[in-house]
């Protein structure tokens, strides 16, 4: 199988500051990798290098293809009560094609489905910003998924969520990840919920790096994480 992300002896700094030191991973089409570190590891600026925010120090970062989609999910974020969005009119936001300010047939069709597959459309007219947490967060996955990407990054998307709002995102990115044959990188403290849906981890601890398929991780080397 393809690697649709291969990335070889990276390091990133800020300035004189070394914050990742000779990384290496390879992620396939259609693989689940959780990426796992304590506060402060280098996991958000990672996910800078891979949106092309930061130049690396040394290494490289190679996508299977130069029109390689990524879809990018955030840390759960409350939306003020007046946001002047519809949850249809938020998730839309995101359709790269848009050449109008309203949308083509073909745009409406994608959004229509994306709503479906994240069990939005009963709710598609409600203003987000009195949406339940789920449904922002639902919203936020959408949005992510509206241009059919090839590699999504849940960064720690799933953080002060309540367990069952947890789960059910992650078990729709798992159905997507399936009939897809989508890539995801997901950003976690959390280890149960990387265990349950990861298929391969990345493990960050200060300036090393360990990998493997799920089943083999070291508990032991887990730290601070949470258990
Ligand atoms: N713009 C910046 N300039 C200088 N140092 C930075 C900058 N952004 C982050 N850092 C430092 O780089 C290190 C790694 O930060 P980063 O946010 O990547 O860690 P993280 O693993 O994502 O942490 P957390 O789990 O808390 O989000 C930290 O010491 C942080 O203070």
């Amino acid at each position: 199988m393809n690697n649709i992300l291969t990335v070889e002896d990276l390091s990133l700094a800020y300035g004189s500051k070394v914050v990742i030191n000779h990384l290496n991973l390879a992620l396939k089409r259609g693989e689940f990798k959780a990426i796992i570190g304590e506060n402060g590891v280098g996991k958000t600026t990672f996910i800078r290098a891979l949106l092309g925010q930061l130049t690396p120090q040394g290494g490289c970062i190679t996508f299977e293809d130069a029109s390689l989609k990524i879809g990018y999910v955030p840390q759960f974020r409350n939306l003020d009560e007046e946001y002047p969005l519809s949850i249809t009119n938020f998730v839309g936001l995101n359709l790269m094609t848009k050449k109008a300010p309203w949308p083509s047939k073909h745009e409406r069709l994608k959004l229509q489905r994306v709503m479906d597959d994240t069990n939005l459309t009963d709710v598609c007219k409600r203003p987000i910003g009195v949406a339940s947490g789920g449904e922002k967060q639902r919203a936020y996955l959408a949005q992510a998924l509206v241009n059919d990407p090839d590699l999504l990054i849940l960064d720690e998307s799933t953080a002060s969520l309540d367990n069952v709002v947890k789960v059910d995102l992650l078990d729709l990115v798992s159905d997507f990840q399936k009939a897809r044959n989508l890539s995801v990188l997901f950003i976690t403290h959390d280890w149960p919920l990387a265990r349950k849906y990861a298929d391969s981890f990345l493990l960050m601890k200060p300036m090393h790096y360990i990998s493997g398929a799920m089943n083999d991780f070291p508990i032991d080397k887990i730290g601070e994480i949470d258990v």
